[in-house]
């Protein structure tokens, strides 16, 4: 197994970060001809190390080179994301500058893992003067990642000092933590060009994930297929890149024009896209102006560098040191996860503000949301692991089920992963799985849908007390939560299997809902149902019966919702008994005829052509009879009722 480790650089313009890496690796990071001309670094250089420790040991050490000079501060910005191990270059001679402390307070926030502060040009000036220039860094870097990194001397021109710092790189990478690779890949490109023979080709580091060959994946925020044609990794050409890794891809299928620095390459529909996020704030300590509310900002994440504005929940100016909670509103939109660390720098002049975490990508318009509440949200979600964040999400859906699809852009998880984590919650007893691998609710929003449903079901018993419930279709339309009709449908099995409800006919009651006929009502229904017991195949109509009767619909509706008469359009109705009676008649019939007429249906039951027709039509539509030309069939069905019978 290998591990992937990226170190890089910072520090002050010419403390000598590039003639380091080149001490360190034989490479030369600064190649650009402007570059050269100028003695400085414009673009970040890229290498990797390697000895005969790491060969063995299967460590893979690639080397972001940063430039030092605070007109490129975004461009160390756009390396700086994908570095675990940073090199804190200072020169012995000059001792921590501005750009030594800016590059310090970025990668704090960044939470790069760890440092190495590395002292350079020490053969420029006595012991005695490195001595002090270190306890002056020490004080300076109190507080910091780096207060407590190991601190080496070395002269890159002479190579004073090189090996030891080689080792040290070596076994404190041994000892730091591998990267998830079970993520989905998320690789931000920092560098396109057109290669000659090869088409287009970007260079990045993969951040989490992995990618291999061949495969084909989506670069947002344009959401565009690609094709990944070859990898490279430390000079050579691989099949499989993992996360930690300096990479270089060809890419089939789209021009250099078509992608920009900062865009993403990842798994196709795992990421949201958006202009609008919200995120913890730590503004960095020694400004020395404080944040407005709507403020112009330079936003930089991963290989990204854009602009937006800031928004402050619950004040309009936020002071140096505070730590607070905002809204970013970016000019473009930015395929960004869950925690991924940024930085804002103030938009003129330019000087780093703070950064922190992004916390919720894309949120729901907050008109109607306290702020107090909107920082309650926040934090928990700060606190929160992957677990807590997604069950969060589903929360937080409030008015609708949560969608398997929504879950994974919002927490950016491979498939298996969110998989898993949803399956214990439900075990849990957190969330509902509502539609199998499809969609989930809070136990919080379970509990307020059912007592919606009992509150609209009780009113519902108490207007129609001779309704046996209410359909399926009018109870989903009025409860206060968007459901579709396979979601009611487990919500109500549920309700149903804890006795909460009771489920006849299609119709919904409360469980323990009895209908009591009052003795005149109970009189009436016996009356009614004679009638139709009497007259057999040659029933009185509804409407007959409902002016004839004192509450002749409610008990007409009664005796339907509880079986007692059997529908078959709108206007016809037959006793339940009657009813059956039709299906013996009819197999009776049938084991001496081998079809039926209308003429023959309507003798059979002695009834008229008006009943008759609608009859064998309701008998079709329950498929115990079929019908060739103008004759009817029986049908398996009507078979199987003879044998049960
Ligand atoms: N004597 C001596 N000179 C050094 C050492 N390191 C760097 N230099 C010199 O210092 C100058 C600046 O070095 P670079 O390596 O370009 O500095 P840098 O930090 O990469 O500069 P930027 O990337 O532009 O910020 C060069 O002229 C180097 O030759 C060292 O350890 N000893």
């Amino acid at each position: 197994m290998t591990k992937n480790i990226i170190i890089g650089t910072a520090g002050h313009v010419d403390h000598g970060k590039s003639t380091l890496i080149k001490a360190l690796t034989g490479d030369e990071t600064d190649r650009l001809a402007a570059e050269k001309e100028r003695g400085i670094s414009i673009e970040p250089g890229f290498s990797h190390l390697e000895n005969d420790k790491t060969n063995s040991e299967n460590l893979r050490l690639g080397i972001v080179d940063v430039p030092g000079h605070e007109k490129f501060v975004n461009k160390m910005l756009a390396a700086a994301g994908g570095v675990d191990l940073a090199l804190i270059v200072i020169a012995a001679d000059e001792g921590v500058m501005p750009q030594t402390l800016e590059h310090l307070a970025i990668l704090d926030l960044l939470e790069v893992e760890k440092a190495i502060i590395v002292l350079t040009k020490i053969e420029l000036v006595d012991k005695e003067w490195t001595d002090l220039i270190e306890l002056d860094l020490k004080d300076q870097f109190k507080g910091s990642f780096a207060a407590k990194a190991d601190i080496v001397r070395v002269d890159s021109e002479t190579g004073k000092g090189i090996a030891a710092l080689k080792d040290l790189i070596i076994e404190t990478a041994l000892q730091m933590k591998k990267r998830q690779k079970s993520e989905i890949p998320y690789y931000p490109i920092d560098r396109v060009f057109t290669l000659k023979g090869f088409g287009t080709v970007v260079t990045g580091t993969l951040f989490s994930g992995e990618i291999k060959a061949g495969e084909e994946l989506a670069l947002y925020p344009m959401e565009k297929t690609i094709k990944i044609r070859s990898l490279e990794n430390h000079g050579q050409e691989v099949e499989k890149v993992e996360a930690g890794s300096r990479v270089g891809i060809n890419i089939g299928g789209l021009e250099k024009s078509e992608i920009e620095k900062g865009n993403i390459i990842t798994t196709p529909d795992s990421l949201l896209k958006s202009k609008f996020f919200e995120a913890e704030l730590k503004i960095l300590e020694n400004l020395n102006f404080t944040i407005k509310n709507g403020d112009s900002i330079h936003f930089h994440t991963a290989a990204l560098d854009t602009t937006g504005k800031i928004y402050l929940y619950n004040k309009k100016e936020a002071f140096p040191g505070e730590k607070v909670y905002v809204k970013l509103v970016l000019a473009e939109k930015a395929a960004l996860f869950f925690k991924q660390k940024y930085i804002i720098r103030r938009f003129s002049p330019m000087q780093t503000i703070g950064g922190g975490e992004i916390l919720e990508l894309d949120p729901p318009p907050r008109r109607k949301v306290s702020e107090h509440k909107i920082m309650t949200d926040l934090d928990n979600l700060k606190k929160a692991d992957l677990k807590e964040a997604v069950e969060i999400f589903i929360r937080k859906k409030e008015n609708s089920a949560a969608e398997i699809k929504f879950l994974k852009k919002k927490s950016a998880l491979k498939n298996e992963k969110l998989k898993s984590i949803l399956d214990d919650l439900v075990k849990e007893a957190k969330i509902i799985e509502l539609r199998t691998d499809k969609s989930y609710i809070h136990y919080q929003d379970f509990e307020k849908i059912k007592e919606d449903i009992l509150k609209i079901i009780n009113a519902y018993h108490k207007k129609f007390e001779l309704r046996a419930g209410l359909k399926k279709e009018e109870l989903r339309s009025k409860i206060d939560f968007s459901l579709n009709k396979k979601e009611m449908d487990t919500m109500l099995e549920i309700l149903v299997k804890e006795k909460v409800l009771k489920e006849n006919n299609n119709l919904i009651s409360e469980f323990a809902f009895k209908i009591s006929l009052t003795k005149d009502l109970l009189a009436i229904k016996n009356k009614i149902l004679k009638l139709y017991q009497k007259n057999l195949f040659n029933p009185p109509a509804k409407e007959e019966i409902v002016e004839q009767y004192e509450n002749g619909a409610s008990i007409f509706n009664y005796l339907v919702d509880n079986n007692y008469l059997v529908q078959i359009n709108s206007e016809l109705y037959f006793d339940q008994e009657v009813y059956s009676q039709l299906k013996i008649i009819l197999n009776n019939y049938f084991q001496k005829n081998e079809s039926l007429s209308l003429a023959e249906f309507r003798d059979l039951i002695g009834s008229s052509r008006r009943y008759a027709l609608p009859l064998l039509k309701k008998l079709e539509e329950l498929k115990l009879l079929k019908r060739k030309e103008d004759l009817r069939y029986p049908t398996n069905k009507l078979e199987k009722i003879k044998k049960s019978d």
